[in-house]
């Protein structure tokens, strides 16, 4: 039976290493990004990100965030920091309840109003995504932060299907022509990128982030239509409300002598 975790209470981050050993180890995320303590790497390769647009995807709400499912072989990363090809599985976001909190890493102590993590798994190491999710090198997440601004087009493809995930478990199928690449900012050689965790449990410690150092802006009524997804499909709070999914970010965890290294000066 699966172990029930959230973001709050008694089931929130604090006790995750109780039923998830993991969370409790050294190398865990998301962590606070030093600018002055980062080190500049020069040896790193541009970065490829090759996805194509005509693959079928699935839009779920899982009761932590909402999950773009996509399985398309033809959706590659590599380059950069990376010694392998990895191979897009899902993108998600964490958000907050307004939009002055809500992303998981930090900048210089700045937390953002979201963030968005585009999942990949190691085709080069691995026979599937749930061995890679396990070993070390086996993850790598592409990484931007999201403040509120100006309204993003391409994120209407994704929010226009929300109204058939607002429950949990509610699933959606995206045919359409939509291109994840247009979720990331303009600026893809401007990066940050260390060794950490899975931020949900089983927090395994398999993860290489690469985080844009450029923000994408999205309208704050988008940031609001994140918000409207409801975490529980049964239960109503006593006042007979849904409960909204929101603040679905970890904590920033130790960085216990990691260096961050970045790919500008
Ligand atoms: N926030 S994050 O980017 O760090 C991130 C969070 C969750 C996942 C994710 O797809 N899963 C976490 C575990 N889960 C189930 C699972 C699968 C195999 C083995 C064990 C468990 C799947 C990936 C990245
Ligand atoms: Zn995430």
């Amino acid at each position: 039976k699966p172990v029930a975790w959230g973001y709050e209470g008694d089931i929130g981050p604090c006790n995750w290493h109780k039923y998830f050993p993991k969370a409790g180890g050294k190398r865990q995320s998301p962590i606070d990004i030093d600018t002055s303590a980062t080190q500049y790497d020069g040896s790193f390769k541009p970065l490829r990100i090759h996805y194509d647009s005509h693959m079928c995807s699935s839009l779920t709400n899982n009761g932590h965030t909402f999950c773009m499912s996509v399985n398309s072989d033809q959706c590659n990363l590599s380059g950069g920091p990376l010694e392998d090809k990895y191979r897009l599985l899902q993108f998600h976001c964490h958000w907050g309840s307004d939009d002055t909190k809500g992303s998981e890493h930090t900048v210089d102590g700045h937390q953002y109003a979201a963030e968005l993590h585009l999942v990949h798994w190691n085709t080069d190491k691995f026979k599937s995504a749930d061995e890679a999710i396990e070993k070390n090198q086996g993850i790598a997440v592409l990484t931007a932060f999201i403040k509120a601004g100006k309204e993003h087009r391409g994120w209407n493809h994704v929010l226009s299907h929300f109204k058939d995930i607002k429950k949990v478990q509610g699933t959606s199928t995206v045919n359409e022509d939509f291109n994840p690449k247009c979720l990331l900012p303009e600026n893809q050689t401007d990066y940050w990128t260390y060794e950490g965790s899975l931020t949900t449990p089983p927090c395994h410690e398999s993860v290489r982030f690469i985080i844009f150092k450029e923000v994408v802006e999205v309208s704050s009524e988008q940031l609001a239509q994140f918000r409207s997804l409801c975490v529980c499909s049964s239960r109503k709070r006593d006042t007979g409300e849904d409960e909204h999914l929101v603040d679905n970010f970890r904590p920033i965890q130790p960085l216990n002598g990691r260096v961050v290294k970045a790919s500008f000066q």
